[in-house]
Formats: C-alpha cells, sequence, structure tokens
C-alpha cells in the first residue's frame, strides 16, 4: 500500500464521527487537468516506484526481510505511516503465503508464475534465495519504461546477477530480458487482449501456471482485463493446462473510506477501471468463476489475513516493530484491499490437482473448493 492510494484518514474518520458536513467528500487534492489517455497510462506507470517506496519503507523498519527492495527504488530512504507499512507487511505476506503453498506442492515438479505488471516487484529474487533448487520459471510483464529501468538496476547489482542460473540475454533497446527461467518482457498487457496477441518468451504452455496481478489489472477497463486472461489462459497456456490467478486490489470503493480512497487517485489520474464491475469478494469470486477457474476460488481481504493467515508469534514480532494506536484506521484501510484466488485443474490426473493439492485448506471468508461458499 502506498501513501497516495488511501484516503486522508484522519478526516475520513471526521466525517464518519459527524465532525465534517460535506459527506462523501474527501480532502481536497489538486485536481489534475491531464486527462489524455497518454497521461493516464503515465500515471499508472508511476504506482511501481510508489509500491517499491513502500517495500523500502518496510524494509528498513524490520518489516519485511527484502534484501533486494532497494536496487530498484529510486528512494533508498522511505518512510511510510505504521498503518501503511502494516498494509504493505499484510498484502505481501498474504501473497507470500499463497505462492509458497503452490510452489511447495509437488516439489520438484516444474512451475510457472507470470506477474502481470510485475513492476520493480523482488518477488522472484526472494524466491530464488529462499528456495534454491525450485524448478519455476518466471515471466514479468511491464511498460517498457518500468522494464527498462529494472533491467538495468539488474545488470548493476552483482547480488541479484550471482542468483540467475543462466547470463540473461537483453534486447538492443535494453527493455527486455530473458533466461530460460526468468523473462521481462516489455509489454502493454492491453495487446495481450487484440486477436493478434504478442508471444512471450520461454512460456510452457503445458507447466502449471500462476498468474498474479499484484494490483495492476485493476488499472485495466473490466472487458480489456478479461480478454487478457482469456489470452493467457486459453492461447499462450494450453487450455488444459492447470491454471491459477492470485489477485491483489481494492474492493468496496462505495463506502466513505472507498469513495475517498477512488476520488484521491482519479485527483492523481489514476482510475480503478475494474473496482465499479468487482466492488467486493462476493464479484471477485463470480469473476475467477466466469474467467474459467472453476476448480476453486477464495477471496480475503487484508484484514482477514491479518487476523488469521499471520501466526501470534508473528503478530507479535510486527507488533513491536512500531508505535501504532489508529487501529480504527487499521481496520479501515485493510477491510479495503482483498487478496483473491481461482484456479482450474483440467487433466484428472494426480499432477494436474496441484492447485487443488495446494489451495483447498486455505482459510478464506468467501469461496472455497468448487461446489462451496459463494
Ligand atoms: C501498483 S504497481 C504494482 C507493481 C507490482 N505488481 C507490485 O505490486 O509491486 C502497478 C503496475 O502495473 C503496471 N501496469 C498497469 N497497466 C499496465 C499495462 N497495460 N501494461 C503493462 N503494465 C501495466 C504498471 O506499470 C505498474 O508497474
Amino acid at each position: 500500500m502506498a501513501a497516495p492510494e488511501i484516503p486522508n484518514l484522519k478526516s475520513l474518520l471526521a466525517q464518519r464521527r459527524g465532525g465534517l458536513h460535506a459527506r462523501g467528500r474527501g480532502p481536497r487534492a489538486p485536481i489534475s487537468h491531464e486527462t489524455s489517455e497518454a497521461a493516464k497510462d503515465d500515471a499508472v506507470k508511476g504506482t511501481d516506484q510508489d509500491a517499491a517506496g513502500s517495500r523500502v519503507s518496510c524494509v528498513e523498519l524490520g518489516y519485511l526481510d527484502d534484501p533486494y527492495a532497494k536496487v530498484f527504488a529510486a528512494q533508498q530512504t522511505v518512510r511510510r505511516l505504521p498503518l501503511l507499512n502494516r498494509g504493505t507487511y499484510v498484502r505481501t505476506t498474504g501473497l507470500d503465503q499463497l505462492i509458497h503453498q503452490f510452489l511447495t506442492t509437488a516439489p520438484g515438479s516444474p512451475k510457472q508464475i507470470i506477474s502481470l505488471g510485475a513492476g520493480t516487484d523482488t518477488r522472484y529474487f526472494r524466491l530464488l534465495s529462499a528456495y534454491p533448487s525450485l524448478n519455476l520459471t518466471y515471466h514479468e510483464i511491464d511498460f517498457p519504461c518500468n522494464t527498462s529501468s529494472k533491467i538495468a538496476a539488474i545488470q548493476r547489482s552483482p547480488a541479484i546477477l550471482s542468483l540467475l542460473s543462466h547470463p540473461p540475454t537483453i534486447s538492443t533497446d535494453g527493455t527486455s530480458l530473458s533466461t530460460p527461467t526468468y523473462n521481462i518482457t516489455a509489454l502493454d498487457l492491453r495487446t495481450l487482449a487484440s486477436p493478434t496477441p504478442p508471444p512471450l518468451p520461454n512460456l510452457n504452455p503445458s507447466t502449471p501456471t500462476l498468474l498474479l496481478s499484484e494490483c495492476c489489472l485493476v488499472y485495466l477497463p473490466p472487458t480489456t482485463a478479461s480478454d487478457i486472461l482469456t489470452t493467457l489462459t486459453t492461447h499462450h497456456l494450453s487450455p488444459t493446462t492447470p491454471c491459477a490467478l492470485v489477485l491483489y486490489e481494492p474492493v468496496r470503493p462505495h463506502d466513505a473510506f472507498g469513495r475517498t480512497m477512488v476520488s484521491n487517485l482519479k485527483s492523481r489520474n489514476i482510475h480503478l477501471h475494474t473496482l465499479a464491475t468487482y466492488p467486493d469478494l462476493a464479484s471477485q469470486i463470480t469473476r475467477l468463476k466466469t474467467a474459467g477457474f472453476d476448480a476453486g476460488q477464495g477471496g480475503v481481504d487484508t484484514g482477514f489475513v491479518w487476523r488469521e493467515w499471520v501466526s501470534e508469534a508473528e503478530k507479535e514480532r510486527v507488533g513491536a516493530l512500531e508505535m501504532l494506536d489508529e487501529f480504527e484506521e487499521l481496520g479501515l484501510l485493510l477491510g479495503h484491499y482483498c487478496v483473491c484466488w481461482g484456479w482450474r485443474d483440467r487433466g484428472g490426473e494426480e499432477k494436474d490437482m496441484v492447485f487443488s493439492e495446494a489451495w483447498s485448506g486455505v482459510k478464506a471468508q468467501v469461496g472455497g473448493p468448487a461446489g462451496e461458499g459463494a
């Protein structure tokens, strides 16, 4: 969670307590008059450094153990508000747990992850350090401006270069990187929604694949987002390949907090296009089923992740990192972001059941294996 993503919590709470009369009106923010598509794209591209800064803040304070966060961040010292640090911690931990369960099921069997709008995300390097013998191919996609700065940072980092199993091949314009197991592809994801979608290098169409959208598809129109998923799940991957989608996105846009969150972002020219179509966990579950992830789905808000997925010992450790007494604000913030997941297991053989095996037991607020829940 990045500072600009969230409403001014103090004024929001004042509104809820009746202290302000302009119901639903957020704090005044500078209104951008740039509305061209290019300006909107630039604003979306810029959200990546918000995420990078939030990671650095969490690393500096001990929330996250991520030796690679600073390699990609424009700012080397960042201090976010305590509740934002808690939000970033919970978001990262929740996604890490689902990914850990996938990677440790049928260990040794080949697996693939495609990270949509990966930006400066360091997850692949963290995974390589944590699981050196993984049989994993990792694909990251983002706009060329973001992939080129990431690749330049990788080239300057002996620590990261030494983690890669093969020397990378980098395109002459510096925007794409490929190795047999790690690929950064410079692409506007919207081109995947076209009738002639571009290929993804080194993608294996039959390897069980997890698609990850950590605050990415939300910036695209709903039909474009679902067309992208259709292309990936039926064109790039064989339609019978076990496949899953994990989403991290804002939810609940219709209460005071949600309205202010949306309007704050709009004032920065950032539009959460899918949010009106998928405003809550139940609609996210329906979205996953409709997109073909029909074997099982689950959804939680990040408050639930903190309460139910984080151990008591870890809660105690995190709670001691810095002073936080805005518990009402924290509850609001965590309630407005979700982690949702769904999967298909088509082949019927044991090797095709990897996601069912990995996730059937995951505690969800909404959903569960096919036939249960929402
Ligand atoms: C909020 S950032 C999240 C970055 C990363 N997933 C993380 O959580 O740290 C959103 C990312 O999605 C990327 N993105 C959004 N729309 C995209 C598109 N149409 N094509 C490629 N990347 C896109 C942005 O460039 C940005 O890097």
